[in-house]
């Protein structure tokens, strides 16, 4: 069974390729000034014309305005829009409606009564990310919820694991939630926004050496 695996928040071509190299399956741009992690979209559209095809382009906005998030899946033309900000279903609806991209919907998730709230995106979101909740940053805080809340959920949605992943935390978030999709950002970075190449390959190999056993 593949994991599919997301590297999030890179904003170099050396990162992009060490994502690749080590077998990641999507990469994300994060569009959000207040992020170590920001690009702005014309660098987002270079590094993405960079990549190679093997890896899908995720661009990250939160709770960008109509006229930008369209300006933005113009100029970055991404595989995937993740909204990471207080978006609304109706909202992720009509942009998924009206763009090629696959639309994803980041949720902190604080409790078994958040995660039971997930259900309203059914048929506006085709993966739900799920994620620590929000600090200082909606995102890409390194911090873990407690992966308990999705036992025995009935996933209606494609779904992925974020929050506080590393290599050396990833097998046990796998083992405990079996999550078709993880993410990462901090757990592969030396300093905050700064990739490191061998982490990003760690992370990779972890996963890729569990799925092996299943
Ligand atoms: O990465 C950021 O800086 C960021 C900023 C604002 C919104 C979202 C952001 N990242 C989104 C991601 O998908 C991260 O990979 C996810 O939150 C997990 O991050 P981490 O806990 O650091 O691995």
């Amino acid at each position: 069974m593949k994991t599919e695996i997301k590297i999030c928040g890179l904003s170099n071509e050396a990162s992009i390729a060490a994502a690749a190299e080590a077998g990641a399956d999507y990469f994300g741009l994060v569009h959000f000034e207040k992020s170590p992690r920001h690009v702005s979209l014309e660098r987002a559209a270079e590094l993405r014309e960079s990549a190679p095809e093997s890896l899908k382009t995720v661009l990250l906005l939160v709770n960008a305005d109509p006229k930008l998030t369209g300006h933005a899946i113009s100029v970055v033309r991404p595989d995937v829009i993740q909204f990471h900000g207080s978006e609304t279903a109706e909202w992720l609806k009509l942009v998924r409606d009206q763009s090629n991209a696959e639309v994803w919907k980041a949720l902190g998730l604080r409790d078994k009564a958040t995660l039971a709230k997930s259900s309203r995106f059914e048929g506006a979101a085709d993966r739900l990310l799920f994620d620590a909740p929000a600090k200082a940053l909606p995102g890409g805080t390194g911090t873990s919820f407690d992966w308990n809340v999705l036992d025995g959920h009935d996933h209606k949605i494609p779904w992925g694991l974020a929050g506080g992943l590393d290599a050396d935390n990833v097998v046990s978030a796998m083992e405990s939630t079996s999550p078709p999709l993880v993410d990462v950002s901090s757990g592969v970075e030396s300093a905050p926004g700064v990739k490191d190449v061998d982490r990003i390959a760690a992370f990779c190999q972890a996963v890729r050496t569990y799925d092996e056993t299943r």
